[in-house]
């Protein structure tokens, strides 16, 4: 009969050592384990000899196979035993027996070996048969870690004179640092044949090693103990760990993050029960029947009761909030197509699965309702809650967690897992020092992981919750001022910079003291700096003057004048010999602002100073920029206005000593940090000794320049702390004075939408005004033909107000034809611009007085916002109207019409559409992934660990004082702290 089937032989032969070994265990297990452990295990083994054969179709074979319950269980054993060429089970097991001995000894011959020296030499070699550790995220710190680790078990070796336990110690107390492979090959070995004893199953482990019990007491730090690799988890089988893995669970640290989305609250009345309702219910299974309907399909009903709390009609009408108890059924119905699944054996083995009594956890929507109290369940996940923990859950009430599915893992499993892995906690774990866990009232790691994953009640997840987000913002501020640290030289700079952060308002110069050209160019301007931009200019200049690199965003509304804020702060630095670099975005922008400096240059008292200004953009002739470029190597040029030109490798500085980048959104981390490589040299000299007297020191020849970063769009602070946090903020909050509010109209773009905003038109431009048409594409699509289209409309704008010169702007004109057309609007040649959102950042046209905004519904708030700061920038009264195509996205736009304040609107905007949208697909690219902080709610939070890890620095610059810290922080990806 054997004979007969070649490939059940070959399958047979390919599996023999795990068969071996799981007869082996099987036979032992049936001497000592419970009834449906051993049920289980030989309907597995036998399901799966019997599948194979079933779809071979070797009809003698499954009939040889099929045994049934208990009484056949050693049957089966036997002839498994004699497919795999032992003569019954006994010799199989006398043979297993032996293998493993053999085994041992080798072991023991393995330990004789000079086992850290090896390591020294080969890190990556493993020393036994345990299988490799894994190495988390971070392969390479950790091998580095490994070897070091190596070299000091080797050395210490040496002088213990080879005795290993003691070496092992040794490791352990010199770095307490996650898994080494030193430390857990070691285990393995000393453990390995107690572990092949070990019940570690109650799956089919056929084809896999056993995994060992709970490591976690015996050999790393308690902080390490996050990093550790899943497969130490108590009990864990392999079959779990594989899975667990496959979903990326890899660390301990991994499985404790994934937090759960909600809790079930069995305390609250549940309602009526209704059809299309999703509940969520623990309760007691009652049956589970497998049915065999036609020849291929076969049907499984398992009848879970709950026990829920509802409100009853009279109660309801009360509205006393009482509930009355009762039971409900739900039918949990799955049906199987194929030969293989309406088979008897298979539907007898997946009913199994429900045993009478057991609890379960069911999700799912009504479908219908049977009979009374007896509901249809649809689209349903069903949980059985084998742990003991769990089942208190249920008896002690406590909420429920219920995690987020991830990569198709069963969340019955998830949450084992997860409480198996709370388990191997200590308290110790905490790498935050107590002191700032009681400042800021927070629980310690250890009470917060427990606290969120098994509350006790809400209150506990939420204060866990808080600890949680608490570390997400903590890492990452002390991650950004960390390495701002790392980047200045000496303890007394550090301790200046920290207190800058600290107590930024109280810093500035008063203009009295400003640089003689900063001065002359206040006294050049055409009015007076409001308040807040007269602060800005005096906390930026105090900066400047500080030995370490400023690294300053300044921010405000649209409009509120932001670019003489920065001018000021470039002639600051001029006025000392060195030399300025303004970048932006776009051309446009370049052009206007060097046409602004150079007017108001014109206005400056005496010719002799005037600072030498030059403009290279992408446009510019070769020729030119090569003269350019000359004159910023020798000094000639002083300051340089420019786009993406101004960090390419062939510019270069004689003495750059302040960039400032205008839309500094715009622009990625790498490219703000390429004006950092331009470091100046000390070969200029100083126009004006009396404002830096030591610029010639050693420490300032080789000191980046000052950064300082300007913002279009108003972030709200906590936005702005969360993706600049090494940064100090300036904001410019009042407008220039004369501003007159811009009247602001979202209108359906119909007929009588477009008759009302024509003749408004109409009448702005007999009065005099310009008129913005922005459009959201340039030219007509079939794809989307609700779109209006610059291109397209030009021919019938013009048309229609004729008399009034029409000018086009898009992103697809040559440079010079668009300077062109906003030269030509701005001088009043045209009237009417119709352009793309080109002209969002910063276009200036003060008299411009109406802007129309086409399919308004197609851009965010923020960006209408910034559109609309075009207009209303003189002293004339300015309109803007929002245009949009479809009725249903007039609420949204009629938040633009109540408020004007852009801190307002980003903040509303925050709220409605979370940070990623209102930051826009670019600049959210730039945002730190948080798992369980919400920016929008949690700002407060984010300035607490912002002054937590500003203390915790101040304690100890280097965190030398904290290790954990610092070791804390190199595992949590210190790649985002860039934040691109
Ligand atoms: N204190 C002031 N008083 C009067 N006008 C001012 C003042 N400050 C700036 N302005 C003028 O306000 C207009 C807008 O200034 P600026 O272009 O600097 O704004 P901004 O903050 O860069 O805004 P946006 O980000 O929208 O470009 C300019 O025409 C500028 O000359």
């Amino acid at each position: 009969m054997i004979a007969s089937s070649s490939s059940v032989q070959s399958w047979i032969n390919g599996r023999t050592d795990q068969l071996a070994r799981a007869v082996s265990l099987e036979f032992r297990g049936g001497r000592s384990r419970r009834i449906g452990y051993r049920m289980r295990f030989s309907n597995a083994l036998g399901s799966k000899l019997f599948r194979w054969c079933s779809r071979e179709n070797h009809t003698s074979v499954r009939k040889l196979l099929e045994v049934d319950g208990t009484s056949e269980r050693s049957k089966l054993l036997n002839k498994v035993s004699v497919l795999m060429g032992y003569s019954n089970t006994q010799e199989l097991i006398e043979q297993e027996r032996a293998r493993r001995e053999s085994a041992t000894e080798l072991i023991s011959v393995v330990k004789e070996i000079d086992f850290p020296e090896i390591c020294a030499k080969f890190p990556c070699i493993k020393i036994g048969d345990s299988s490799p550790i894994e190495l988390y995220d971070e392969a390479a710190s950790m091998k580095q870690k490994e070897t070091m680790l190596s070299e000091n078990l080797t050395n210490f070796m040496r002088e213990s004179g080879g005795n290993f336990e003691a070496a092992y110690e040794f490791s352990d107390k010199c770095y307490p640092l996650g898994p080494t492979l030193t430390n857990v090959d070691h285990l393995s070995i000393n453990e390995e044949s107690s572990l092949t004893m070990q019940p570690v199953s109650n799956e089919l482990a056929v084809d896999s090693d056993p995994c060992p019990e709970s490591l976690a007491d015996a050999t790393v730090s308690d902080c390490s103990i996050l990093d550790r690799s899943i497969r130490y988890l108590p009990g864990i089988t392999s079959r779990q760990y594989r899975q667990l893995e496959d979903g990326g669970f890899h660390t301990v640290r991994k499985l404790l993050q994934h937090f759960p989305r909600t809790y079930a609250d069995l305390q609250n009345p549940q309602g009526s029960i209704g059809e299309g309702q999703y509940i969520m219910l623990f309760g007691t299974v009652v049956s589970s029947r497998g049915a065999r309907l036609k020849h291929t399909l076969g049907y499984l009903e398992v009848v879970v009761s709950c026990s829920i709390s509802e409100l009853s009609s009279s109660v309801k009408s009360c509205n006393s909030g009482a509930a009355q108890k009762k039971t409900i059924h739900l039918h949990l119905k799955k049906f199987f197509s194929g030969t293989r699944f309406s088979s008897q054996s298979f539907l007898k083995c997946i009913s199994s699965k429900y045993r009478e009594g057991d609890l379960a956890y069911v999700s799912g929507k009504i479908k219908k309702a049977l009979a009374n109290d007896h509901y249809d369940l649809r689209e349903y996940t069903i949980d059985m809650l084998e742990e003991e923990e769990q089942q208190c859950t249920l008896l002690d009430r406590k909420p429920y967690p219920i995690y987020p599915s991830k990569a198709r893992l069963k969340p019955s499993l998830l949450s084992l897992s997860i409480s198996r892995a709370l388990k191997m906690l200590t308290p110790g774990i905490d790498p935050i020092p107590h002191e700032v866990l009681v400042e800021f009232n927070l629980p310690n790691l250890f009470d917060a992981y427990k606290g969120i994953h098994k509350p006790k009640n809400r209150d506990e997840a939420d204060f866990a919750r808080r600890r949680l987000i608490f570390d997400d913002f903590f890492y990452l501020q002390l991650g950004r001022l960390f390495q701002m640290l790392e980047a200045v030289g000496t303890r007394v700079e550090k301790e200046e910079l920290l207190l800058k952060c600290n107590n930024h308002e109280l810093n500035a110069v008063g203009a009295d003291e400003w640089s003689p050209l900063a001065r002359k160019l206040l006294k050049a301007l055409p009015y007076l700096l409001t308040l807040s931009q007269l602060n800005a200019v005096k906390e930026i200049i105090w900066d400047l003057r500080r030995p370490v690199p400023m690294n300053r965003l300044l921010q405000g509304d649209v409009g509120c004048g932001k670019t003489i804020v920065a001018f000021l702060a470039c002639m600051e630095v001029i006025s000392s010999g060195f030399q300025a670099a303004f970048m932006v975005p776009t051309e446009v922008l370049a052009l206007q602002h060097y046409e602004h400096l150079t007017s108001l240059l014109e206005n400056f008292d005496g010719d002799e100073c005037k600072p030498n200004i030059a403009l290279l953009t992408g446009s510019t002739s070769t020729r030119e920029s090569r003269v350019i470029r000359n004159g910023l190597k020798t000094g000639e040029i002083a300051m340089v206005i420019g786009t993406h030109s101004l960090i390419a490798d062939k510019t270069e500085f004689s003495a750059l000593r302040i960039s400032v980048i205008d839309e500094q959104q715009r622009f990625g981390v790498v490219q703000r940090g390429m004006f950092n490589s331009k470091l100046y040299t000390p070969s200029t000299k100083s126009s004006d000794d009396d404002t830096i007297s030591d610029e010639n020191s050693d420490s300032e020849i080789f000191m980046a320049p000052h950064v300082l970063a300007m913002s279009a769009t108003p972030i709200p602070r906590t936005l702005a702390l969360a993706l600049y946090g090494d940064m100090s903020l300036t904001q410019i909050t009042d407008l220039p004075p004369g501003r007159q509010p811009i009247e602001t109209l979202a209108l359906e773009g119909n007929d009588a939408g477009f008759e009302t905003v024509f003749q408004m038109m109409s009448d702005e431009l007999v009065d005099g005004g310009k008129v913005y048409l922005v459009y959201p594409v340039i030219e007509e699509s079939e794809h989307l033909p609700q779109l209006h289209a610059a291109k397209a409309d030009f021919d019938s704008i013009k048309q229609k107000f004729e008399g009034y010169p029409c000018g086009l702007l898009h992103g697809r004109m040559r440079s010079d034809e668009k300077d062109g057309a906003l030269g030509s609007f701005r001088s009043g040649e045209t009237r009417i611009l119709l352009s793309t959102q080109v002209i969002e950042i910063g276009v200036d046209v003060p008299d411009a007085s109406m802007m129309v905004v086409m399919n308004a519904e197609r851009f965010g708030i923020s960006q209408l916002h910034q559109l609309r700061g075009r207009v209303g920038r003189g002293n004339r009264k300015s309109r803007c109207i929002f245009l949009c195509s479809t009725p249903s996205a007039l609420p949204r736009l009629k938040v633009l019409e109540k408020s004007s304040d852009g801190f307002y609107l980003a903040n509303a905007d925050l709220l409605l559409r979370g940070p990623g949208d209102l930051l826009g697909k670019k600049q959210s690219g730039h945002l730190p992934e948080f798992p369980i902080a919400r920016l929008e709610i949690d700002g407060g939070i984010l300035q607490e660990a912002h002054l937590a890890a500003l203390n915790v620095l101040g304690t100890s610059n280097d965190l030398a004082q904290y290790p954990g810290l610092k070791i804390e922080l190199s595992m949590r990806q210190p790649l985002c702290i860039l934040g691109d």
